[in-house]
């Protein structure tokens, strides 16, 4: 049986895929939603009382199961919050499979098109008061479909979402649950520096105390 045997350049970009794709993602979430918490005090009690009660639920049980996770609905909405206002990924590249015209703008098959994120996520024309920050949004189905895409959409949306909700649930619960921060860097900005993410400037240094 011949053996199918992938270069080193295909090995280093998916290696470099598994990577950005899967772990920067969702580290770099973990760290905007501790830096938007911090900066949204008001939504910091309800989320901590959300935290407290599947805690108080868990008794004797001591680590969290499926349906703990799936009750963390204000947990969830704030990051998909954090997500709309800063989409970590900025955008997808689609390619055109037949000619098209999109008000006033004829895009011939094959050509590239950029959907950009952060148009689409603070566009007023479906997302009400597009600059509030307000995780309520994301309550019942008021949010329209396609326009918060922080996972992208169709086909080749993430598949692996709910892997990393399961994952930035957890790691919130716990930092929730144990530990109170500072930013070291109070005005620290978030840029989009040489890879697709969003990453705080300083990296988001913060003093940790424990509870
Ligand atoms: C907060 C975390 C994450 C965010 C915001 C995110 C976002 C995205 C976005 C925007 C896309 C492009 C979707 C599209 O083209 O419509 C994507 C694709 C993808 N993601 Fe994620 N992702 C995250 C975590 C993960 C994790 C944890 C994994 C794997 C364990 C993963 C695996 C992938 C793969 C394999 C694709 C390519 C899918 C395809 O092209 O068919 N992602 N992700």
């Amino acid at each position: 049986m011949k053996m199918a045997i992938m270069s080193e350049v295909e090995i280093v970009d998916k290696v470099f895929g598994f990577i950005v794709g899967s772990y920067e993602t969702t580290a770099t979430t973990i760290t905007l939603t501790m830096k938007y918490l911090k900066q949204n005090t008001e939504f910091f009690n309800e989320i901590m009382e959300e935290q407290n009660e599947i805690s108080r639920q868990m008794i004797p049980r001591k680590e969290l199961c499926w349906n703990d996770i799936q009750k963390m609905k204000k947990t969830w909405n704030f990051v998909n919050e954090v997500l709309r206002n800063t989409p970590i990924v900025q955008g997808v590249f689609r390619e055109a499979i037949e000619d098209f015209t999109y008000e006033d703008f004829h895009v011939p098959k094959g050509w590239k098109i950029y959907l950009s994120f952060g148009a689409t996520q603070k566009n007023g024309e479906y997302i009400p008061n597009p600059t509030k920050f307000d995780p309520s949004r994301f309550e019942g189905n008021e949010v329209v479909p396609y326009t918060s895409v922080s996972f992208g959409g169709g086909h080749r949306m993430c598949p692996g979402k709910e892997f990393a909700r399961i994952l930035i649930l957890v790691f919130l619960h716990h930092v929730l649950k144990k530990f109170r921060w500072e930013a070291k860097v109070p005005l620290e900005k978030n840029m989009y520096p040489f890879s697709l993410l969003a990453i705080p400037t300083d990296g988001y240094p913060v003093t940790l105390s424990t509870l």
